[in-house]
């Protein structure tokens, strides 16, 4: 009995696909050694996987002391280190496909699976590198899937310069590699737009924060 109910329940779900990395990356060049890759429709089925990570993870509302006073931190969150066990297979597949895909140029695998719950437009996340850990003095790779809502990913050079901005859609990746979170900082901008709930899930290697 319960064998066919699942059967009939995976029979009416989108089945979840991950297309390849090789031939379809475009490569976005960035000044002082940074870059963005962009492979749009990576993952199809994104409507189900989305479905299963909004209900799996359990999404935490963190606050965080900012100029001495305790702010909500206006995302969700949960992060997954090295070994813990993901909400859904399909990250760990994506986890390994990007671990061959950027081999040559990364060095090491990805390992961390950091996730973000944007439910609105007026979640974000403000101006900032990943540069808790080796990000800060060695150049590295942190991968993003998106999911749900379209919404911006903005890049400027730290210290200021002309603003670079990539629509990140449903079941789009985006890749930071080079000097990026050293030399770059990005950023989720709040939206007045009416827009849905957005999830990302970023592949870093073990150090990178
Ligand atoms: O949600 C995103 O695409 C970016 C998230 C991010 O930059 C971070 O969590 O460090
Ligand atoms: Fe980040």
């Amino acid at each position: 009995m319960r064998g066919t109910l699942q059967g009939s329940l995976l029979d009416v779900a989108d089945e979840i696909t991950i297309g390849p990395l090789g031939g379809a990356v475009e490569r976005n060049e960035l000044s002082r050694g940074a870059w963005v890759d962009v492979r749009t429709h990576w993952v199809s089925g994104a409507d189900e996987l989305f479905a299963r990570l909004v209900e799996r993870v359990p999404w935490r509302a963190e606050r965080r002391r900012m100029y001495e006073r305790m702010v909500d931190v206006p995302r969700l969150l949960c992060s997954y280190r090295e070994g813990e066990e993901l909400p859904d297979a399909t990250l760990a597949t994506a986890r390994e496909r990007l671990g061959e895909h950027y081999r040559d140029e990364l060095g090491e695998p990805f390992s961390s699976v950091g996730m973000c719950l944007y439910r609105d437009g007026r979640d974000s996340v403000a101006w900032h590198g990943d540069t808790f850990g080796r990000g800060r003095t060695e150049d590295t790779i942190v991968a993003i899937l998106s999911l749900g809502a379209p919404r911006t990913l903005a890049l400027r050079p730290v210290g200021g310069g002309t603003v670079r901005r990539f629509e990140v859609g449903h079941g789009d990746l985006l890749v930071m590699g080079g000097s990026c979170q050293r030399t770059w900082e990005h950023a989720v901008p709040k939206t007045a737009r009416a827009v849905g709930p957005r999830i990302s899930a970023q592949f870093r290697p073990r150090g990178v924060g």
